[in-house]
């Protein structure tokens, strides 16, 4: 059986391009037209349209600020790295790449997956922490964009989570520690602060099943214990650009409240794996305005993005697919979150 691997990145603009941002935006709020009431697929598009506009300019300064985003370039560079160690690894497999809301987009993946005969497509969004509008909707749209094209029906499967995989708390924890030694920094300290930066979903996800807060809450912990932190705090980092209940604590808000607690924060933002936008601007330049505010020296730890392990959690997270293509019971779960049949993820579900 021929085997090919859809590698699968929220992707950002390049470039600061007006258009470019608009373009992509749109494809954002479409893609999340569920949280708003749209009774054609018309509305739907000319509302995602509207809140585009609305967002674009402020998006558009973020780009020139940073000359563009890094993350399809480091997306890219994983990809190349994971290729070479399942080559390595004796593994004859393809890997394809596409983006959620940048070019090449999830059809265009569907199309070069038909055209090179794949006859089992293994769909891995690359975002350790399963969501609703990252992951989820990653394998859906490209299992809706396969069973588009005519006479093309592989098999499917799909890995939504890894969380709890070992090797990435490992490069996760290690990142952080590296980071504190160099910069001298002791979170156990009573005048420096520890905090996890999560990006936020809206609540409206969580309630319809998705487990997202969960799993960062578990993650948050899991990372505190491995980097022998105590005392921490957890906020989102939202983006209400619509009317709706958003992830709580924000993390403005858990900033200034350190007001007077602290000298210094150190802040690790989990769910990235790559830098980009949210990393770059919101964090580095926004959110270390509002810390120094309130008298704090924000210290924010480094997206492993290139550490050279990745490249063996992915190969690692792929190999049972990549023999028979049905991993046993013991190496992956039913995902939690997407409701479908060959939908795989480390994340057991908790015991109540
Ligand atoms: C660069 C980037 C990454 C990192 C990728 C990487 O490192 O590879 C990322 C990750 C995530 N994005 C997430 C969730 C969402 N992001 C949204 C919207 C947006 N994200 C943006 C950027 C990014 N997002 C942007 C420019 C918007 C447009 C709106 C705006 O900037 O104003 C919206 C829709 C809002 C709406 O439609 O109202 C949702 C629900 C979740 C949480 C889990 C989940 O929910 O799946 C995660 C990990
Ligand atoms: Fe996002």
């Amino acid at each position: 059986m021929k085997t090919g691997v859809a590698l699968l990145n929220f992707g950002e603009p390049s470039r600061p391009d007006r258009d470019v941002v608009i373009e992509y935006l749109t494809r954002i709020f479409y893609n999340n037209a569920s949280l708003e009431q749209a009774d054609t697929e018309e509305e739907a598009w000319e509302r995602s349209r509207e809140l585009a506009g609305r967002r674009a300019p402020s998006l558009l300064e973020e780009y020139e600020e940073i000359g563009g985003s890094p993350l399809n370039e480091q997306a890219a560079a994983q990809r190349e790295a994971l290729s070479a160690e399942l080559s390595e690894r004796g593994h004859d497999v393809e890997l394809f790449h596409g983006m959620q809301f940048m070019e090449p987009l999830i059809p265009d993946v569907a199309e070069q997956l038909a055209e090179a005969g794949i006859e089992a497509v293994v769909g891995m969004p690359i975002y350790p922490l399963c969501g609703h509008s990252t992951n989820v909707a990653a394998l859906n749209d490209l299992e809706d964009a396969i069973a588009d094209i005519d006479g093309y029906d592989p098999e499917f499967a799909g890995i939504t989570g890894w969380h709890r995989a070992p090797t990435y708390n490992r490069i996760r924890a290690e990142t952080i520690t590296a980071f504190l030694e160099e910069n001298d920094l002791d979170p156990s300290a009573p005048d420096t602060a520890f905090v996890f930066s999560a990006h936020g979903t809206p609540v409206h996800y969580l309630e319809a099943g998705n487990r997202y807060d969960t799993y960062v809450e578990e993650h948050a912990e899991t990372l505190a214990r491995m980097v022998d932190v105590d005392d921490y705090e957890l906020g989102f980092q939202n983006h209400s650009n619509r009317d709706i209940p958003w992830t709580e604590p924000e993390i403005e808000d858990v900033i200034e409240g350190l007001e007077g607690e602290a000298e210094r924060v150190v802040l690790e933002p989990m769910s990235f794996i790559h830098e980009q936008s949210e990393t770059l601007v919101e964090l580095d330049i926004d959110l270390r305005e509002d810390a120094e505010a309130v008298g704090l020296d924000l210290h924010r730890v480094p997206v492993p993005h290139d550490d050279p392990r990745l490249a063996e959690l992915f190969a690692d997270l792929l190999e049972p697919f990549l023999s028979g293509f049905e991993p046993s019971y013991y190496q992956y779960r039913q995902c939690q979150c997407r409701d479908a049949p060959g939908t795989y993820c480390l994340n057991a579900p908790r015991p109540e």
